[in-house]
């Protein structure tokens, strides 16, 4: 059953890879729209701007090996990061609470979740993330750091009192100039230690034992 259910999820992500392999152009038109101000996220509103298919793999074995359960993720897009969180807690019984602002996206999200045989996996919050997960109160296993990089360090410490001493937080993007920022003011805590990969993309934030 996990087999059929793991290859439905497989062909799904597959899929939505082809179909984002048209992200740099929609990116660069974008880039190009906002010269004059900062970026955002409806600037962005057709591009996946998705983690790898290598990311992908490694947090599927970040979860299994860990035996994580309760996952929750900042940044849905069109959904091949949860999709990829859902092989992961198909595994260990575990669900997701995944976050996007904009409306389309989410829709989009929520088909490719259906089509991936995965909806009872998955609660998508559609919103400011800041709103969305403000009263979330259960332990949380593993954190998805991929939304917008100045969200990171007020959702981490809205987040903070639902950590336990196995949490793991996965911060992608790690090597733009906010998320450095961030990681600099969490590196000061002697509560967590940080761990880079993938050449610095991502860092993984523990807690320290
Ligand atoms: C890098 S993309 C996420 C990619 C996705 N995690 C994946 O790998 O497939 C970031 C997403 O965060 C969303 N976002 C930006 N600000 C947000 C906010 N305040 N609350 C929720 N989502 C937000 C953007 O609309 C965008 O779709």
């Amino acid at each position: 059953m996990i087999t059929s259910q793991q290859n439905q999820i497989h062909t799904t992500i597959s899929e939505l890879f082809e179909d984002s392999k048209y992200d740099k152009l929609k990116i660069m038109k974008s880039a190009a729209k906002s010269v004059f101000r900062a970026m955002q996220p409806l600037d962005f509103k057709n591009a996946y701007l998705s983690i790898s298919k290598e990311q992908g793999e490694d947090l599927v074995k970040l979860i299994t090996d860990n035996k994580l359960k309760n996952s929750v993720e900042f940044g849905t897009s069109f959904g091949i990061s949860t999709l990829f969180l859902a092989q992961g807690v198909i595994e260990t019984g575990g669900h997701i609470i995944t976050t996007e602002l904009i409306e389309s996206k989410a829709k989009k999200a929520i088909e490719n979740f259906e089509r991936a045989g995965v909806s009872e996996l998955i609660e998508v919050r559609v919103g400011d993330a800041m709103e969305t997960l403000k009263n979330h109160d259960k332990p949380i296993d593993l954190l998805l750091l991929d939304g917008w990089k100045d969200l990171y360090l007020p959702l981490f410490q809205m987040l903070e009192p639902n950590f336990h001493s196995h949490t793991i937080i996965y911060v992608d993007n790690a090597d733009m100039k906010e998320t450095k920022t961030f990681l600099e003011t969490i590196g000061e805590n002697s509560t967590y230690q940080l761990q880079p990969k993938f050449n610095g993309k991502v860092v993984l934030i523990t807690i320290k034992k």
